[in-house]
């Protein structure tokens, strides 16, 4: 029996979040993929939906607004007085992705440098870690240059193919149209280079803050049944497993099918 509750109706997911925008998005599909979907069909998810959390690593300058967003979507709530973060805080978000329960692990970091030593230390071992990292749209030229320090450093204790990333603008309200599309193109550019999936989102009016989580919450789910599935592939009862004197070809037949697990 599960001693959990039932995951709220409003944390569901049924279909594929899009993406904020397709020029900058690692994935640009509209479905979730087929093996994905069949095995949640089957139930065959293994650990994903019984004990497996997606932690997600927020990390960014001081004051970029990652409290508030996380509380936005967590607690809808928002404050507008600014209390630096200490250390690292985190919240759980529940979901109920194709119908398998997921969770993720919110982590808040502190952006001020001198707790930067105590959020780097939550990095490490975060082998499903996501990480979105933002800045300040307003003010990107600075940030660009703090937020690739702090990537570099979440990055520096994850292996960085176990790591999907996002770079998000934050207060999007304080931009004009105007303005905020010459910061976005270059946020745009920013997130090709390193390969992450742009958003920009208002924690103050909400906008675009869900579907941002959601769309995190679906790709890391995503990553993980694939993953369990390449892993059970592999122990199969009554499958016939070849062995070849040459154990180059046993090796190079295992990297060949982890390559083709995420397409
Ligand atoms: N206008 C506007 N203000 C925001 C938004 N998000 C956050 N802020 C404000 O920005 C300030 C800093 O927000 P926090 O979320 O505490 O920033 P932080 O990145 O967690 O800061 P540290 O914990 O020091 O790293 C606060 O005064 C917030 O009210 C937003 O979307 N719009
Ligand atoms: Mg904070």
């Amino acid at each position: 029996m599960s001693v959990l509750p039932p995951v709220r109706k409003d944390r569901v997911i049924a279909q594929l979040p899009q993406c904020y925008s397709k020029k900058a998005a690692v994935q640009t599909k509209d479905e979730f993929n087929s093996k994905v979907k069949t095995a949640c069909q089957e139930q065959r998810t293994g650990t994903v939906g019984r004990f497996k959390i997606a932690k997600v690593i927020v990390v960014g300058d001081l004051a970029v607004g990652k409290t508030c967003l996380i509380n936005r979507f967590c607690k809808d709530a928002f404050d507008k007085n600014y209390k630096a973060t200490i250390g690292v805080d985190f919240e759980m978000e529940r979901f109920e992705v194709l119908g398998v329960p997921f969770s993720l692990q919110l982590w808040d970091t502190a952006g001020q440098e001198r707790f930067k030593c105590i959020a780097s230390t939550y990095y490490r071992g975060a082998q499903t870690a996501r990480v979105p990292c933002k800045f300040h749209l307003t003010y990107l030229n600075v940030a660009m240059f703090i937020h690739r320090q702090w990537l570099e450093d979440a990055l520096k204790e994850n292996d960085p193919t176990n790591v999907q990333l996002f770079l998000v603008g934050t207060k999007k309200d304080l931009s004009s149209p105007a303005q905020y599309s010459q910061i976005e193109q270059d946020a745009i550019k920013l997130a090709e280079e390193i390969k992450a999936e742009y958003w920009a989102l208002s924690s103050l009016t909400g906008e675009n803050v869900r579907e941002f989580f959601f769309r995190v919450a679906s790709l890391a789910f995503e990553v993980n049944v694939l993953a369990e599935l390449e892993k059970s592939g592999s122990r199969h009862i009554g499958d016939v497993i070849k062995i070849n004197s040459n154990s180059n070809n046993l090796y190079a037949t295992s990297k060949k099918k982890q390559s083709n697990c995420c397409q």
